[in-house]
């Protein structure tokens, strides 16, 4: 590709922005809009957008937080018509273009910002790029920070939009794309295309022992509840075929006559969920088997116990990651990238970090972020779901860092699909799983 002319990608940012604005504004003639700008292109954004809105009929005025904001699009923001706002202004705008600091911005905002974000509290923020005073390569926020109800990116999405806390920060996200080839990206975002090309699909010639057979060590007198959700999730229809081990047999066998009581060969193995006491116990014997594990919930604790060559997937929440690491829990929820990563290194496992928004680090540095799911997700006994699906992709033929993200993906699409919006409980996230498989393979909207 010949080099762009000098602007260009400006310019197809800020017609990106423009457009994006005018949607959420409904109707464009008429409309206060106010931005508010920093020192750098990202300002140069915001400036420019604000050209095309004031063009459009919008009334535009601009915040400058800077000595030197960027000149050509302050002169194309004046020549259209909208104004430098002077002072405190009286009327409240419709909408806040957080033009303040983009990519090149470290965390944190100055007074001047937080006062002029103050001034608008309440309105509707648009984010350019990245929310201003976000870490924007870590989705740390370490200091004050726009909270935007929408964020317009270009190019490729940044580690800030997947990764939380950051990612809650960003609101809504529109991706704009400025016809760059871009470089890998820290952090993916497995999209349905890619999931559909990574789940397990039978062939003709396949039996339930060519497609793996995936054990479930999980439950306990107190917990056999665990043992059944665990197994549902493991019996969705992505393995050929289930064995369970543990104390809930009979609860097992009621809810899944076709799942097979007793130990034999496997592929995979899952183990911990609702395991107690026993759950050390049950790791190591199921590690006997030298096949591919993934440890939840109460197993997580004995990880260590299972030398470098094991093929491991660990599923923790923050505070079963922080036990592990030794940390606090806000600290892996201030960081989970950081957590999640060092984890994966340390420990030469691949970490599945369960959250709004959950990470999947693979011990070489891989990281993917799941983007479905739903805050209705957060209900007991999903996570006992989520390592059986996992397992039963781990044991189908997918690596631990794809059977994590994949089943992450799947998972998360499920329970949006069981929820429709309201309330819903693991089983009913489990019950979903085929459709949400049917419809990725289908290329169908997601019902
Ligand atoms: N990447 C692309 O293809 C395109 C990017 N565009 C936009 O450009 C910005 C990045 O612009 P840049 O000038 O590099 O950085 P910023 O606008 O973020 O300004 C950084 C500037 O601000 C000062 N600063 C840094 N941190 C702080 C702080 N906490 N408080 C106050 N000031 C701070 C410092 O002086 C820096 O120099 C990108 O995000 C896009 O919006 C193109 O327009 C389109 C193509």
């Amino acid at each position: 590709m010949g080099r762009l002319p000098e602007g260009a990608l400006m310019q197809r940012a800020a017609h990106g922005l423009a457009a994006a604005v005018a949607d959420l504004l409904g109707a464009t003639y008429g409309a206060r809009v106010r931005l508010l700008v920093g020192p750098g292109d990202n300002g140069g954004d915001a400036l420019h957008a604000g050209a095309r809105l004031a063009r459009r009929g919008a009334r535009v005025e601009a915040v400058l937080l800077a000595p030197q904001v960027h000149a050509e699009g302050l002169a194309a923001l004046l020549a259209a018509g909208g104004r430098v706002l002077e002072g405190a202004e009286r009327e409240r705008p419709d909408v806040v273009v957080d033009g303040i600091l983009g990519i090149g911005g470290r965390p944190g905002l100055r007074e001047d910002a937080v006062a002029a974000l103050g001034a608008v509290e309440g309105v509707p923020v648009v984010a350019v790029d990245v929310p201003s005073g976000v870490d924007v390569d870590t989705g740390r926020l370490d200091g004050p920070h726009v909270r935007a109800d929408l964020t317009v990116t270009f190019g490729t999405h940044k580690v800030a939009h997947l990764v939380d806390p950051a990612a809650q920060a960003c609101g809504a996200l529109h991706l704009v794309d400025l016809g760059l080839d871009v470089p890998p990206a820290p952090v993916e975002a497995l999209q349905r295309d890619d999931v559909a090309r990574l789940i397990p699909v039978p062939g003709p010639f396949d039996h339930k022992y060519t497609r793996g057979v995936v054990g479930v060590r999980a439950g306990s007198e107190q917990y056999p509840g665990a043992a059944v959700l665990c197994t549902s999730g493991a019996a969705c229809g992505l393995a050929g075929m289930v064995r369970y081990v543990g104390s809930a047999a009979d609860e097992v066998r009621g809810t899944h006559p076709e799942v097979v009581v007793g130990a034999g060969r496997v592929q995979a193995w899952v183990v911990g969920s609702g395991g107690s006491e026993g759950a050390g116990e049950a790791l190591a014997a199921a590690a006997e088997d030298g096949v591919p594990l993934v440890v939840d919930a109460d197993a997580i604790a004995h990880v260590a116990s299972l030398g470098a060559g094991a093929d491991v997937l660990v599923t923790p929440h923050a505070g079963e990651l922080a036990a592990l690491l030794g940390v606090d829990r806000a600290d892996v929820e201030a960081d989970q990238l950081g957590h999640a990563r060092r984890a994966a290194a340390d420990l030469g496992v691949t970490v599945l970090l369960k959250g709004r928004r959950t990470l999947c680090a693979a011990p070489d540095g891989g990281v993917r972020a799941t983007t479905t799911g739903t805050p209705w997700l957060g209900t007991a006994g999903a996570g006992d779901v989520l390592a059986g699906l996992c397992g039963a992709l781990r044991a189908a033929g997918l690596s631990s860092y794809d059977a994590g993200s994949v089943g992450s993906w799947v998972h998360g699409a499920a329970a949006q699909l069981a929820s429709g919006g309201g309330p819903v409980v693991a089983a009913q996230v489990a019950a979903a799983v085929p459709r949400v498989v049917r419809d990725v393979l289908d290329g169908r909207p997601l019902s």
